[in-house]
């Protein structure tokens, strides 16, 4: 992209300290290789109020990794915004692979449609506008579902991380990974409760909560990646 050296990512983004490690991260290791259709995402994505929403490029960048040491080809997200961690796990996946995605608001989709189409890559896409745990619960009730996924990406509303961990367990593969984004959400986790924003306190308190759960389940192997705004990933073992 040509304009992509003015492009100064805001420091919150990440959990470095310094912005300009961060910087030095995406230019020298993630732009070089990051496809064309997701720089266009992320520029139709940055005028957007909740811009700030999107799965960072760096995370981006991992999920491709997990993506093909597993050979993904059934996977399913849950929080799709306007589709960058989809249009990333679209790309990744073969020709003949398949993502459910789900999410409430179809409005935020439609902005990155015209590009995930562009890109030749919807027709791997079922893209589900509503609640994720109906869904999850759905496709539960269809017994070759069990143990059927690949991969999962969850980046919704953290305060049901729980209730989908249950569900997702249960419709992964043993070996398949789910990721999970925001488990730092925003280094709150390790400040005291005082310095920690009006705004922040709930969904902290989930995630520390969840990071406990995560840390005990004997089902999982796992491991926080402190990159974006922390990714844990768990692989099921049992
Ligand atoms: C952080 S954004 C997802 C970002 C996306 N992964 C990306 O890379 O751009 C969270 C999304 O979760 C959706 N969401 C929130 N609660 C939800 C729920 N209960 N069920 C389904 N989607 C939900 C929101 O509408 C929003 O689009
Ligand atoms: O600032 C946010 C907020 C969310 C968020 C909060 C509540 C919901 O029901 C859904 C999403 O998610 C974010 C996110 O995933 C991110 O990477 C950065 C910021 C935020």
């Amino acid at each position: 992209m040509e304009n992509e050296k003015k492009e100064v990512p805001s420091p919150s983004k990440g959990l470095l300290q310094s912005p300009e490690l961060y910087q030095y991260i995406l230019e020298s290791s993630v732009y070089p290789n990051e496809p064309e259709p997701l720089k266009e995402l992320r520029a139709v994505t940055a005028s957007h109020p909740w811009a700030l929403m999107g799965t960072a490029p760096d995370a981006g960048q991992m999920m491709s990794m997990l993506l093909r040491l597993v050979e993904a080809k059934k996977t399913i997200e849950i929080g799709v915004f306007t589709g960058y961690s989809l249009l990333r796990t679209a790309l990744t996946i073969p020709d003949d692979g398949k993502i459910i995605a789900v999410d409430i608001d179809l409005n935020a989709y439609e902005i990155g449609l015209p590009i995930i189409r562009k890109a030749g890559v919807e027709h791997k896409i079922n893209f589900v506008q509503s609640e994720a745990l109906p869904v999850l619960d759905k496709l539960l009730e269809t017994s070759e579902n069990e143990g059927s996924f690949d991969f999962a990406y969850v980046d919704a509303d953290k305060i049901n991380n729980l209730n989908y961990h249950e569900r997702l367990i249960k419709l992964l593969k043993v070996g398949g990974i789910v990721v999970y984004d925001n488990t730092l959400w925003r280094g709150t986790v390790a400040m005291p409760e005082e310095h920690v924003a009006e705004d922040r306190k709930t969904n902290r308190h989930s995630m520390i909560e969840f990071n406990k759960f995560l840390a005990s389940d004997s089902r999982i192997q796992i491991c926080l990646a402190p990159l974006g705004d922390g990714m844990t990933i768990c692989r099921r073992l049992i």
